[in-house]
């Protein structure tokens, strides 16, 4: 016999309602909270409505991989077709290119099979180059005002990602050409530029690009490929006919962005039914470059929508379900609660130190691997990584978050580093991690370095040579890289040419060199820029206490003691936007400079939303760090004593 659990009544009426309802003109909304069963029910959807004609579609790729994994759990025996689900990108892809059938959905067919075979499609690495051409033509006249590193390109490519999945530059007044705008136009589009975090120079880089991609004949490769698709709906049209695609799921339905709905609109006006499943407290996309959408909004204009939802959780029991209530209730008072099973196991705890409580564990032996520290942002994640360090926890970061000592922050540290044992000391011994954060030096602006000596001390380095495997040949010869550092040193500002003593220079480097506002810029989104300046404190502050030399000679000895001491019952460590759509046995949330004390002393709708999805994340236990009776005070009200 099965041991899976059957659907609850609530689950089963919204299955049921989906395969009744006949009429073309009838959608759902399924509006519920976390650990309800919103992916659970979107698959047994699929499978009541046998799988024939019924396309699911997800947001991102982390939520298509959860809608097969539960698929897979409930009906093993049916495997789930390549294009039985797929993200919106991934659709769009298919459809651009016809390549299932060998059939080009699209109006000027222009990607036929051959040419995708052909490689017309844009890999990452073309569109870098695309990029490359016009930053440098575009930064000529202007005196080099746009980032022009690598990763400032692929951060550039992440930007006009999102400005086209909120659609942006669809606007007309962001499509009219520059010389029929007056003033007043060019300082509006200025202004709606800049509410979207976007600096002055994005318009021309985002318009060129586009046509010179569209002119090179080029999709934008799967990533992005829901862009050109909504400017080709008839492709959707024809390819929805084609395989007689008559139902629509949505999950992960709070992530949607214009763009996507765009699509929706398109899909449901070629007759097909939609079936959105969401949280709407869940939506914590901010990205640079983002308008804010409600897709819960959209979705409530479609004709025919019948709106229902889920009213108990099954991740967790009633206390995590009451303190993600209140947080509801911060965000939309009144919004009806999703309970909890009261004889469900779930602890709510909190402690003064949550390393110390760590520490304690470790020392008894308790695995720490069912453990998971949710944290805002990434570099709030790389922060606690430095005092996990210091008390010796093993840990291991998940999903895209790096290790502290790979991020930039450490890097640059090391890097000045570097230039005060030229200047006033020793040079530590050669080692090649010098080399990376001495390419992260080259491209401070503060430095105004001659574009030529910096691309010969690149050249000397390997910093140029091609990639292998994701990785540059750099030069690991100590003489060269002696030279670099002494002729990085000669171009210093004045006031750090003069002798000082190690951490007096150090946070004069940092000021003078403005890395906090290089590591703003660099940032996805104004609060990982506050947090990666915090970051860069923290490390500086650990910098300070030792001799230069000595101090990075101790902390590669000690990076690499731990990259060998990792094991299994390593402490899970996640940002909030990366733990979306997982669970874990026990949430762990630190409240230091890094972690949720700003959600809570200083809260937002925003941030209510990012502290709501790490509770839910929880199945059985939630534990607060509580370090002052400030935050204390603030903590009761949403978690109870
Ligand atoms: N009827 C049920 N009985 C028992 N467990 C269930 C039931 N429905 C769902 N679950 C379990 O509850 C948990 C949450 O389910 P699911 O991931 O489908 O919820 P969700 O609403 O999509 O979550 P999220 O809000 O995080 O996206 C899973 O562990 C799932 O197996």
């Amino acid at each position: 016999m099965s041991d899976l659990p059957s659907l609850s009544p609530e689950q089963s009426a919204i299955v049921a309602a989906v395969i009744k309802r006949q009429s073309y003109a009838a959608h759902w909304l399924v509006e519920a909270g976390a650990g309800t069963g919103k992916t659970t029910v979107a698959v047994h959807a699929r499978a009541a409505l046998g799988g024939q004609g019924t396309l699911a579609l997800t947001f991102s790729n982390a939520g298509q991989l959860r809608f097969r994994q539960v698929h897979e759990r409930y009906f093993p025996d049916a495997a789930l077709a390549r294009d039985a689900v797929y993200t919106f990108d991934r659709l769009a892809y298919e459809v651009l290119c016809g390549h299932d059938q060998g059939v080009s959905y699209s109006s000027d067919g222009y990607f036929t099979p051959e040419e995708v075979r052909r490689g017309v499609v844009n890999r990452t690495g073309h569109m870098l180059e695309l990029l490359a051409e016009l930053v440098d033509e575009l930064n000529d006249p202007w005196e080099g005002d746009i980032p022009a590193r690598e990763d400032d390109l692929i951060r550039h490519l992440e930007l006009i990602a999102n400005v086209r999945v909120a659609n942006v530059f669809r606007h007309p007044s962001m499509q009219a050409e520059e010389e029929f705008l007056d003033e007043d136009d060019l300082e509006q589009r200025q202004d709606y530029l800049a509410s979207l975090d976007l600096p002055p120079w994005f318009y021309d880089l985002f318009t060129r690009f586009e046509q010179r991609r569209k002119a090179a004949y080029h999709l934008v490769g799967v990533e992005g490929a829901a862009y050109d698709l909504a400017g080709d709906p008839k492709a959707l049209v024809r390819y929805l006919k084609a395989r007689q695609i008559h139902t629509i799921l949505v999950d992960e339905f709070h992530d949607t962005k214009a763009l996507h709905f765009d699509l929706l609109r398109v899909m449901a006006g070629a007759g097909c039914r939609l079936l959105l499943i969401g949280d709407r407290h869940q939506d914590i996309f901010a990205w640079r470059g983002l308008k804010p959408f409600s897709a819960f909004e959209a979705a409530s204009a479609l004709p025919g929508l019948e709106v229902l939802t889920l009213t108990r959780s099954w991740r967790y029991g009633h206390r995590i379900a009451r303190i993600a209530g209140r947080i509801v209730q911060q965000l939309q008072p009144g919004a009806a609660v999703t309970s909890g099973a009261r004889t469900q196991q779930a602890q709510t705890r909190n402690t003064s130190d949550l390393i110390a409580w760590l520490g304690d564990c470790r020392a008894q032996g308790v695995p720490l691997d069912t453990h998971c520290a949710i944290l805002p942002t990434a570099a709030d994640c790389m922060a606690l990584q430095l005092r996990l360090l210091d008390a010796n926890v093993p840990f291991k970061p998940v999903e895209r978050v790096p290790y502290v000592f790979h991020g930039h922050e450490f890097r640059l540290l090391r890097g000045l580093a570097l230039l005060y044992g030229q200047l006033f000391g020793r040079l530590p011994a050669f080692h090649v991690n010098h080399v990376y954060a001495f390419d992260l030096l080259l491209d401070v602006p503060a430095l105004y370095l001659d574009p030529d000596l910096r691309d010969t001390l690149r050249h000397g380095l390997g910093l140029n040579s091609a990639r292998v495997d994701g990785q540059r040949l750099v030069t690991g010869d100590g003489a060269i890289f002696g030279f670099a550092v002494a002729e990085l040193a000669k171009v210093l500002p004045a006031e750090l040419l003069q002798p000082q003593a190690w951490p007096n220079w150090l946070g004069a480097a940092i000021k003078h060199l403005q890395l906090h506002a290089l590591l703003h810029q660099r940032a996805q989104h104004p609060a990982a820029g506050r947090q990666s300046g915090f970051l860069l404190d923290a490390i500086a502050e650990r910098f300070g206490q030792t001799e230069p030399a000595a101090l990075l000679e101790h902390w590669d000895e000690r990076i690499t003691r731990f990259m060998k001491q990792r094991h299994a019952g390593a402490l899970v460590l996640t940002s909030v936007l990366h733990a979306k759509g997982h669970e874990y046995e026990q949430v762990l949330l630190p409240c230091g400079q890094a972690g949720w004390r700003a959600h809570l002393l200083q809260p937002t709708a925003p941030r209510w939303r990012e502290l709501y999805v790490a509770v839910t994340r929880a199945k059985a236990g939630v534990m607060l760090e509580i370090p002052t009776p400030e935050v204390a005070e603030k903590a009761i009200a949403i978690f109870g004593h």
